[in-house]
């Protein structure tokens, strides 16, 4: 751990980028570093290898680094839940005018969806806290012990800033011409769940979601299947989810990504309008909240045999590309002795303001655990 804790903090110290990550229930950690402090734009999503991170204004160009430029690094989950991290949680009071101020936004996206042909708007707002930035490795175990389901993060480049969080939404996964992505949306905090089961409205805002990706998909798909819809643990939150399984036609990964991103779980439906109200509503830039992260055309070595027995022990090699794509939720950023929490939350016709309130409440809450 130790060894760990010094090449992070000596990388951070020397202003070089770096992205450390845990992929859901995976055994290992990987920690990719960048030698120089030159930023790499995403140009060719084809050929290109390395990991993502992109904006959530897809005008806007997502950075790489790239593989070619980068040195990579594993180390053993289990070495981060031997000891268990130390936060006791950061206690932080909303005052009354944020809530004022993001339920007049749910109420104008409510009566923008009753009005026009709008369906749903995922409206969210950011919480600053003033909060010194912590030891990055600290930060990373933490997250990564607190959330071992999750996508968790902590991504540094000194041009862009400090990122971190804990997403449970996959955007996609590829490997060959298998695709697997997921509609998430509907939310419970696991304490009120059978108090107050979900109800049309969620499952409404969800079934928006699995339509949407199924329709946009079609045209690019040999094959397309729907699981049956589910609840799904998120730290102490439980969302719905639909995993859809797919056979690409050809291995465009752009396309997909282009039908994929934003998804009416980060934006809204139709998407372009959605879009439109968010820039005209949101009173602050999402930056990196709800674009999406990870792994780009990785490659790995895929050993097999050609007989059962292996018997004349010839094992053929072949490299297997593979893209694992997160979408950028619960997540935080850091700057000049302050945190930045983003959270949001879907809106429909049926939604309530003070409920969506508090969603994003319990939201901020899976890092404010962590802080
Ligand atoms: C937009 C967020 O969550 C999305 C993902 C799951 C459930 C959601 C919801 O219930 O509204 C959101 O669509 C967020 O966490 O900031």
């Amino acid at each position: 751990m130790q060894q760990f804790k010094e090449l992070i903090e000596r990388q951070y110290q020397a202003n070089l980028p770096f992205v450390l990550y845990h992929k859901p229930q995976e055994a290992e950690v990987n920690l990719m570093t960048q030698t120089d402090q030159e930023l790499f734009y995403l140009n060719d999503t084809v050929n290109e290898s390395g990991f993502v991170f992109a904006p959530f204004d897809v005008s806007q160009k997502a950075i790489i680094f790239p593989h070619k430029q980068t040195n990579s690094f594993s180390f053993p989950h289990q070495m981060f839940l031997e000891k268990q991290p130390f936060s006791k949680g950061f206690h932080y009071k909303e005052d009354a005018r944020q809530a004022e101020i993001y339920q007049e936004l749910v109420n104008k996206a409510i009566a923008s969806i009753q009005q026009t042909e709008l369906k749903k708007i995922v409206t969210s707002r950011v919480l600053e806290l003033p909060v010194e930035v912590p030891q990055v490795s600290d930060l990373f175990h933490r997250l990564t012990a607190t959330y071992p389901d999750a996508m968790t993060y902590v991504w540094y480049h000194p041009k862009v800033g400090l990122w971190a969080g804990a997403s449970p939404e996959t955007l996609l996964k590829v490997k060959h011409q298998n695709l697997e992505t997921v509609a998430l949306a509907g939310t419970r905090h696991e304490s009120d769940l059978s108090a107050q089961p979900f109800t049309s409205k969620e499952y409404e805002e969800q079934d928006l979601v699995t339509q949407h990706i199924l329709d946009n998909l079609k045209p690019y798909v040999k094959t397309l299947h729907q699981s049956e819809r589910s609840e799904s643990k998120a730290g102490q939150l439980i969302h719905l989810k639909t995993t859809i399984k797919a056979k690409l036609k050809s291995q465009s990964l752009q396309q997909v990504i282009a039908q994929l991103h934003p998804t009416p779980a980060v934006c809204g439906l139709p998407t372009q309008l959605a879009k439109q109200f968010l820039e005209q509503n949101e009173a602050y830039n999402r930056q990196f909240y709800s674009g999406y992260f990870g792994e780009l055309n990785f490659k790995s070595e895929n050993k097999r045999s050609n007989r059962p027995q292996n018997i004349e022990n010839q094992v053929f090699k072949s490299l297997k590309t593979s893209s694992n794509l997160f979408v950028n939720l619960r997540c935080m950023s850091f700057q000049d002795a302050t945190c930045y929490i983003y959270v949001g939350g879907g809106i429909t016709s049926k939604s309530n303001a003070l409920a969506e309130w508090q969603e994003t409440c319990n939201k901020a809450q899976t890092m404010l655990n962590v802080l």
